[in-house]
């Protein structure tokens, strides 16, 4: 259904079965899924009804009841508006079938977990939410218990976020949590052999959606939808095909399976991820809302480019079906698509997680082989400039949204002293580890870096 129609007024009626045709409900839920925001309504989601089957999503939404507040008044069908540059269209989707707040409904959630029809639990936590202490991997050990305890039925964990090797990620810590439990050993025992991680690779821009998403909504489908998710056209899913207890056809409907995500995952995150957060740091500094705004400053778009092509490719083994020049044009024609609207801040949160996973590791490999990637490098300038200035060059605040918000601050010392600024965020050993801080080379060209970018804010402000 093609959106844009006229503005909708008075009172419309909420989206619900009897106010949309859905083409077709699964009627049984097999995936449980951790984490159901915008993403993982505008992928997974939209995957699994293409690919058809009786494959019905139960969200669990992770730390507020917002997600369970907007879906289930509307028997949990949302609207994936698709921006495309010139064109925007609406699909309601209705593959979820419940959803349910972890911290206030644990005897749901158990049910849930222990129910052999779930063959799959997913996960779209971001970043931060494999951190040992942030809930979800003890949700997820507590889950795979009472599983192991009731049916034992084999299951599938499946992470959905931007890490390198995703499945490893969260199988070593599901294992680590384990190891900290009494009696562990035979739970981790039977994790090994009932529950398989395959690692993915996920791409879809998504961003945060606004208040004008949903009237945008609204009108064009005449009734109230506030769980809206938008999408560019582009989506792309590799998937590592090692699944326990099967898994929706997702490969009949554009994802690829395959026996190792690696150099899919590498091309990724360096090259795309790694180049959102250039345009995401470098873009807010100079004031760019949103990324296709930064992207459109001809200094920012060659400074991607020649990120992509000198530092990043160079790193890369490009597996044989991806053209990398053609994905290095498609990343700036997706960034530049001015409908989608997605805000730097918005790509720049979490950056202390982030740059591990996007740039250092560009940096890491170039170093080792006797080069310095001066745009990279630069990326990561801006991040520390970010962070220590906290306002972009019209002095407009810059909101420094990370889980290490305040040592990040502190460490950052003299908002005016690039010196401080780098030995300062150089030492927080979770981002930099304990070599990068040791190469002079890459703490002189930092600074150097933090110094041109320090004069371009300051100049203005
Ligand atoms: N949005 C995109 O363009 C996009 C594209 C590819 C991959 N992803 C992956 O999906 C993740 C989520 O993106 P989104 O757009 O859905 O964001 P979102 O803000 O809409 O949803 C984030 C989800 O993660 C949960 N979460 C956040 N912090 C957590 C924590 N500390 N502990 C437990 N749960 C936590 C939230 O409860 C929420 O369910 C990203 O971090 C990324 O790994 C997103
Ligand atoms: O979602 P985040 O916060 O992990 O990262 C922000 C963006 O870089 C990211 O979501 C990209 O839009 C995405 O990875 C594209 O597939």
């Amino acid at each position: 259904m093609a959106a844009g129609g006229g503005p909708v007024t008075g009172t419309v009626p909420r989206l619900s079965p009897t106010t949309v045709d859905v083409a077709h409900r699964p009627d049984t839920v097999r995936i449980l899924h951790l984490g159901p925001g915008a993403f993982h309504r505008a992928h997974q989601a939209v995957f699994t009804e293409d690919a058809g089957g009786d494959w019905g999503i139960c969200g669990v939404t992770q730390r507020s009841p917002a997600v369970v507040d907007q879906l289930r008044p509307q028997d949990c069908l949302f609207t994936v508006l698709e921006r495309s540059h010139t064109a925007t269209s609406c699909r309601v989707v209705g593959t979820i079938r419940d959803v349910l707040f972890a911290r206030s409904e644990p005897e749901r959630l158990r049910t849930r977990f222990t129910d052999p029809e779930v063959r799959i639990v997913s996960l779209t936590v971001t970043e931060k939410g494999y951190h040992p202490d942030s809930g979800v991997i003890t949700q997820l050990v507590d889950g795979l218990a009472a599983r192991r305890a009731t049916s034992g039925a084999p299951v599938t964990v499946l992470s959905c976020d931007n890490l390198t090797g995703n499945g490893n990620v969260v199988r070593s810590r599901v294992l680590d949590a384990c190891a900290r439990l009494p009696h562990g050993d035979a739970l981790a025992a039977w994790v090994a052999d009932h529950v398989r991680f395959p690692s993915t690779m996920v791409d879809r821009i998504v961003p945060a959606t606004t208040d004008a998403d949903r009237a945008e909504v609204r009108a064009a489908l005449g009734v109230a939808d506030e769980a809206v998710v938008v999408g560019e056209p582009f989506r792309q899913w590799v998937i590592e095909d090692d699944f326990a207890a099967g898994r929706p056809a997702w490969e009949a409907v554009g994802a690829q399976l395959t026996t190792d995500v690696a150099p899919y995952e590498a091309v990724k995150l360096r090259m795309l991820n790694g180049t959102h957060s250039l345009l995401a740091y470098r873009g807010a500094l100079a004031g760019y809302d949103t990324i296709a705004e930064a992207v459109a400053d001809p200094a920012l778009a060659d400074e991607a480019v020649k990120l992509m092509e000198h530092d990043v490719l160079p790193t890369l083994t490009v597996p044989d079906d991806v053209d990398i020049t053609a994905y290095r044009k498609q990343v700036l024609e997706r960034f530049a698509n001015p409908a989608l609207r997605h805000r730097t801040t918005q790509v720049a949160m979490d950056g202390s997680q982030k740059l591990p996973l996007r740039l250092l590791g560009t940096i890491r490999d170039r170093l080792a082989a006797g080069a310095m990637p001066v745009r990279a490098v630069r990326a990561v300038a801006a991040w520390m400039v970010y962070v220590a200035v906290g306002a972009d060059r019209h002095g407009r605040p810059l909101p420094l949204d990370d889980p290490l918000a305040e040592r990040l601050r502190a460490a950052a010392g003299a908002a005016d002293a690039p010196r401080v600024i780098v030995d300062g965020l150089l030492s927080v050993g979770e981002v930099f580890g304990e070599d990068l801080p040791d190469h002079a080379a890459l703490r002189a060209a930092l600074v150097e870096s933090v110094a041109e970018l320090l004069a371009r804010v300051a100049d203005v402000r």
